[in-house]
């Protein structure tokens, strides 16, 4: 088998003699992106493609732009120039509360839970969001049966074991410690079961065993959904990422699998100076 054009959404496929079309729709596309505050360029034209079922990492020192373009990723700032794409199809302007309808999901780097509302309350409106996203009982505001209720909270529950922190489910968020926040965000996002889940930093304040954890659970992931991950951690990225998108000055500096960006000598000028945490 042989394919003679990856990255679009149409590749050709050869197989012996016979030549065929087979579409590969990618999750999320950026493209040609650029975002200015005032006379600064914080992005300048970056692209990235991230490919249903793998991790796409985002890496660069401080102030390269990896929050902005997370933020353009969540539709928290338009850019100036440049388009995204959802799934093959171009999104003219993305705002966060369409996030949940195209089957996209994130976390925050400030955590962002409800602090009045218990975990499991807090991650029901996760598997909430998805239920709603439904066309008609998002027009119609549908009230919820019981049974439905409970179907939520039981999905809520599975997720919250599933990331090992159900025993918190009744506590409220500012009671328990930041490890333990960043855990129930994750699973009020994962409630939602993304096609896509957008990550900014959710390493940081995480020890070294959550942190292999959090890696093992990114990869596992894959079998679900993508994942755009913007994160400080090398290490991490490295270890969990199958492309990788490095950053500097708002501008792309090199892009590709973990390999071959460790050993750029873009990359390693860039950083030349800058502390790199995990490594
Ligand atoms: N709202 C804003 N107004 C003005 N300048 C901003 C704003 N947000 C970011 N910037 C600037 O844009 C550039 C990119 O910032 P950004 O936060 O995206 O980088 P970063 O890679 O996430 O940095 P860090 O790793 O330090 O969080 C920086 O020079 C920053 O000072």
């Amino acid at each position: 088998m042989h394919i003679l054009c990856a990255g679009t959404k149409v590749v050709h496929v050869t197989l012996g003699d016979h030549v065929s079309e087979a579409r590969m729709d990618e999750a999320l596309e950026l493209n040609g992106i650029t975002v200015t505050y005032g006379g600064l360029t914080a992005l300048s034209e970056v692209s990235l493609v991230v490919e249903p079922g793998t991790v796409h990492g985002v890496i660069g020192p401080n102030g390269a732009g990896k929050t902005t373009l997370f933020n353009v990723a969540c539709g928290f700032t338009a850019p100036d120039s440049g388009t995204l794409s959802w799934e093959g199809t171009r999104l003219d302007r993305l705002r966060p509360h369409d996030l949940a309808g195209l089957g996209i999901a994130r976390t925050l780097q400030g955590v962002g839970l409800f602090d009045r509302m218990s975990v499991l309350e807090n991650v029901v409106v996760g598997a909430d969001t998805r239920a709603r996203s439904g066309f008609w009982s998002s027009l119609l505001g549908l009230p919820r049966s019981s049974r439905e209720e409970r179907q939520l909270r039981e999905e809520a529950m599975a997720v919250l074991e599933r990331l090992g922190v159900a025993s918190y489910a009744a506590r409220t968020p500012t009671s328990l410690p930041y490890p333990v926040r960043k855990k129930v965000a994750l699973a009020r996002a994962l409630a939602a079961r993304p096609r896509l889940l957008l990550l900014d930093e959710p390493a940081s304040g995480l020890a070294a065993d959550e942190m292999d954890e959090l890696g093992e659970l990114v990869r596992e992931l894959t079998g679900e959904m993508a994942v755009l991950l913007v994160e400080h951690h090398m290490d991490l990225v490295m270890r969990v990422c199958d492309q990788i998108t490095v950053l500097d000055f708002g501008r792309r500096i090199a892009h590709g699998p973990p390999a071959v960006v460790r050993d750029d000598p873009a990359v390693l000028a860039a950083y030349l100076g800058d502390t790199v945490e995990g490594v």
